[in-house]
């Protein structure tokens, strides 16, 4: 065969075959999508999408506004043991945009907090004889409420968190609750089944503990996704962020996946950092719904996916500078960095 006819024949099959090949990928990518459409969500254009959700809530910074206007968020947490979880919690509403954060705690752990930092509100309060009165009078200037960050888990405390909860849901504020806010829920918790401005963060263990009160068995721990979305619809399709390798978010519906990649680092405070971020992108995500801005998703679950991003990409940008040492101060910082990088880029 002539040598130009032998080139000819070459150059056909090899476009063949790369068509072929590009076909099959093609096919692929289709059942890739469709499988993770019906189960947990998880891939770069969904998260894409999401992302661009919380875009769409943050609120613009323009010279028009008064102090307050982007967001007044309220802690409720502090106790003796614990002043480091509000501290982290109310800071990191701050960082994230809030333009005032209140701590309401104990009275021994308010100079505690108070010495932190000068930017937090810190109302000695969660141990006195009328606290609920107490905190309650600043409720109507509150846009998110965040309750358990260093709650402790005395009954009293417990009591007044449960009252304060009630008084919230009655004013329609979003309420985000983690740690020892969890242990109440785990007693009671009709205290937030079925208010859909509510987000509950539980890490692995506080997760557990709700589900069997939930479901009076132990959980299947070979299907995370099925277990997160059993408990949210028995908590009455509540927004529910389970926290681990691959945050699970769910409100019953669907389980979406936030796997932005963090680090090997899991300093104490993380989850801190995370429901403060939450309690201002649920205030935003909120009002963006009302707004008319958000239609195609539950705000609640948008406010989760952003808060779960923005905490493991300031995990990511922090351990890059700290490595090993990274605690959650360094993730602090990282915030504004992060925050820019991801929703407003
Ligand atoms: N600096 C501070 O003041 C801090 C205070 N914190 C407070 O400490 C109190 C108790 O919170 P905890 O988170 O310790 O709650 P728990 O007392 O329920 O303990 C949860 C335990 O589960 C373990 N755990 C987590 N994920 C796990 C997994 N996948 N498998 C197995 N074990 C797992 C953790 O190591 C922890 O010991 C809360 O009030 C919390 O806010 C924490 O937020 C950490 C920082
Ligand atoms: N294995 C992991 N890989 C990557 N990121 C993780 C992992 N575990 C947790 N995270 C990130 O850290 C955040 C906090 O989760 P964590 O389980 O540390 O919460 P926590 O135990 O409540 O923390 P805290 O010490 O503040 O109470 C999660 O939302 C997630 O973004
Ligand atoms: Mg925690």
């Amino acid at each position: 065969m002539p040598e130009h006819i032998q080139t000819f024949a070459f150059c056909l099959i090899t476009v063949a075959l790369s068509v072929v090949f590009a076909l099959l990928v093609g096919l692929n990518e289709k059942v890739f999508e469709r499988y993770y459409s019906s189960g947990s969500t998880s891939h770069r254009g969904m998260d894409e999408d999401i992302l661009s959700l919380v875009k769409s809530t943050v609120p613009p910074l323009t010279s028009k506004k008064h102090k307050g206007q982007d967001g007044r968020i309220g802690i409720i947490g502090g106790c003796q043991d614990y002043t480091g979880a509000p501290y982290f919690a109310a800071i990191s509403a701050l960082k994230v945009g809030a333009d005032l954060s209140h701590v309401f705690c104990t009275k021994d752990a308010a100079t505690v907090i108070k010495s932190y930092s000068p930017e937090l509100i810190v109302h000695p309060v969660l141990d006195s004889p009328n606290a609920v009165e107490e905190i309650e009078k600043w409720l109507p200037r509150l846009h998110g409420l965040v309750v358990g960050p260093g709650l402790g888990r005395e009954d009293l405390l417990l009591k007044t968190a449960k009252e304060v909860i009630e008084k919230s849901k009655a004013r329609d504020i979003p309420i985000v609750i983690d740690a020892d806010g969890l242990w109440l829920v785990t007693q009671q918790p009709s205290v937030i089944q079925g208010y859909q401005k509510g987000i509950l963060t539980p890490n692995f263990m506080e997760f557990t503990r709700l589900y069997e009160a939930l479901h009076h068995e132990p959980m299947d721990s070979n299907d995370y996704q099925r277990s997160v979305l059993q408990l949210s619809v028995a908590m009455g399709n509540l927004t529910l962020v389970l926290k681990g390798e691959q945050d699970l978010i769910t409100d019953g519906n669907k389980v979406y996946s936030c796997n932005l990649e963090g680090s090997g680092r899991r300093c104490g405070g993380q989850g801190d950092l995370l429901s403060g971020s939450m309690g201002v992108l649920a205030h935003w995500a909120h009002a963006a719904s009302t707004a008319g801005m958000i239609r195609s998703m539950n705000p609640s679950v948008v406010a989760a996916f952003g808060a779960c991003s923005l905490t493991r990409q300031c995990n990511s940008q922090a351990f890059q500078r700290h490595g090993r040492s990274t605690t959650t101060t360094d993730m602090i910082q990282e915030i504004g960095s992060a925050f820019k990088r991801l929703f407003e880029s």
